[in-house]
């Protein structure tokens, strides 16, 4: 799913609104009106708006601005009104501008609900903790942070209990750039946006600001969205629907590759278990672990299914192995940064020529001598967490946005895949693109989690799937499995052995 922007800058240093350009584009070539456009979307709102909260919840109050945002919240609080629902409405009086659409659904209000129109928020109602407010003030317009009477009303309500849903995106938030440190925003509990992701949504430092957050479909029209070249895109199952290929009925195992996984060192044969065996529950036909001579019977005994190749040292890993037999190879998990380990990582990274996923301490051998990076073949998958990415790049960021600067200028430059590992993992590719993914739960940051990460990225290395899928497709799929543990043993008790068992392709 592409991410929308609602201020992109163009060649000639002025800026479009793609998702202002969909509205349009839309209400041109389905034909729709723009009126009936703000109905259907609306309507997309109330309806995922009732599946979480009941008539019988709550008091509702909705405060609605005086542009399209505003409309939305009148409109929706005349459909929740219809539906039964005990509804109020505060129009935020903050300027003498009122758009067309807020101004028809004004008078679509007319002998059903009355609406007060606010200028001191004093004038507003107590929010206590048994009543809802909907945002409806501003939304994708945003032009400036908030000032005067729209950042007070913000920040009583801020200051309230109430629970607060945000229609669209919650109010002084810029969808897709950088708010000041002091800018005041509404925190929204629950957002409902219409028809993609807003940048904003994806990006840890505004976490508490969305709240949970939902895309909900208002039909704008696909043509015009397919042709928008998207620099960041939200993996979703539609996504990865497209890439998973079917197995074969009369597939054998040399159909799905033999992967080496080379991981382990003295009290870290643990990782090689995790990464092997989650290699092996992702559909890989053959793994091989290059594991130290002290992982050797640990390995054989707990993961029978993979072949295991100790090599001299006791302790840690060296030499580099023949690698004619695989299909692709993965490193780092447990290795650590003994000499001979580090000697190990360079001669891989000289003499590669399958798909390679980096992982963990090798990606710190790299990091400490930066000249390593020119070593990194082309669509190498790096899999760091932050401050292994911090360690690669030697510097850290300001902000959230500014990471994704880096981060999206090292995959081009290196011409290497990184999977920027966290919440709504990032994934830039080569060609400058940047996929969040949607899966995954607060569970899975525990020790071990990277490790079955990587092996699952090998396994579809192994299988053929080319690099930047594999990243993508491995992603999204370790978050499913780690929400299916959750699901079972909750996030707080569950481990990565049981993202592993949970992983199902
Ligand atoms: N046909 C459409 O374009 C659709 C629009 N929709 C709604 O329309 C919203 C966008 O509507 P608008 O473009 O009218 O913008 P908003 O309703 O977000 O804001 C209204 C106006 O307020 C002004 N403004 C911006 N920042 C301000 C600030 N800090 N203080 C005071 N005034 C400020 C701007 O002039 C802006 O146009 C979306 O978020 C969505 O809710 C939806 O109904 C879907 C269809
Ligand atoms: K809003």
């Amino acid at each position: 799913m592409k991410i929308l922007l609602t201020r992109k800058h163009t060649e000639d240093g002025n800026y479009i609104s793609e998702i202002k350009e969909a509205d349009e584009y839309t209400i041109i070539h389905e034909p729709i009106a723009s009126i009936d456009l703000m109905e259907r979307a609306s309507r997309a709102f109330v309806n995922n708006f009732i599946q979480h909260f009941s008539t019988a919840y709550k008091k509702i109050f909705v405060l609605a601005g005086l542009g399209d945002n505003g409309g939305d919240g009148l409109a929706i609080a005349r459909m929740l009104y219809a539906l039964g629902y005990e509804v109020e409405i505060y129009v935020v009086n903050y300027s003498n501008k009122q758009s067309a659409n807020f101004l028809i659904n004004l008078e679509r209000l007319k002998n059903k609900i009355t609406s007060q129109w606010v200028e001191n928020t004093t004038e507003l109602p107590n929010f206590d903790d048994n009543t809802l407010v909907i945002d409806a003030i501003l939304g994708a317009g945003l032009s400036r942070p908030l000032d005067g009477l729209i950042k007070s009303v913000a920040e009583k309500l801020n200051a309230s209990k109430a629970e607060i849903v945000a229609v669209d995106i919650p109010t002084g938030l810029f969808a897709d750039s950088l708010n000041a440190k002091d800018d005041v925003v509404i925190n929204a509990h629950y957002t409902i946006t219409f028809q993609a992701p807003k940048l904003a949504f994806v990006l840890p430092q505004n976490a508490d600001i969305v709240g949970e957050w939902i895309v909900v479909d208002i039909g704008l029209h696909e043509k015009f969205i397919e042709q928008i070249a998207a620099k960041y895109l939200y993996t979703d199952s539609q996504t990865v629907k497209a890439i998973i290929k079917p197995r074969k009925k009369f597939a054998n195992k040399g159909n799905f590759g033999h992967a080496l996984m080379m991981a382990g060192s003295y009290g870290m044969i643990g990782a090689a278990v995790l990464s092997t065996r989650a290699c092996l529950r992702s559909g890989v036909g053959k793994v091989t672990v290059y594991a130290p001579k002290c992982g050797y019977e640990i390995l054989q005994t707990s993961i029978p299914e993979a072949m295991c190749l100790p090599n001299e040292s006791v302790d840690s890993l060296e030499k580099l192995p023949e690698l004619e037999a695989y299909q692709a190879v993965g490193i780092g998990c447990g290795i650590g940064t003994e000499p001979e380990t580090v000697a190990l990582v360079e001669e891989l990274l000289k003499n590669i020529k399958v798909p390679i996923v980096i992982d963990a301490d090798a990606l710190n051998i790299i990091a400490a001598d930066k000249k390593r990076l020119k070593l990194l073949p082309e669509n190498a998958i790096l899999t760091p967490h932050p401050k292994e990415f911090q360690r690669l790049i030697g510097t850290n960021w300001e902000n959230d946005y500014e990471k994704l600067k880096i981060l999206s200028v090292f995959a081009a430059d290196y011409k290497c895949i990184v999977c920027l590992k966290g919440a709504f993992t990032a994934i830039a590719l080569p060609d400058g693109t940047i996929h969040f993914n949607s899966t995954g739960n607060a569970g899975m940051a525990k020790g071990g989690s990277g490790d079955v990460l990587t092996g699952m990225i090998l396994a579809l290395l192994a299988q053929g799937y080319a690099p930047q899928e594999a990243a993508i497709l491995g992603v999204y799929e370790h978050g499913l499995a780690g929400d299916r543990a959750a699901q079972i043993k909750s996030p707080t008790s569950m481990i990565a052995s049981d993202i592993i068992e949970n992983i199902k392709f």
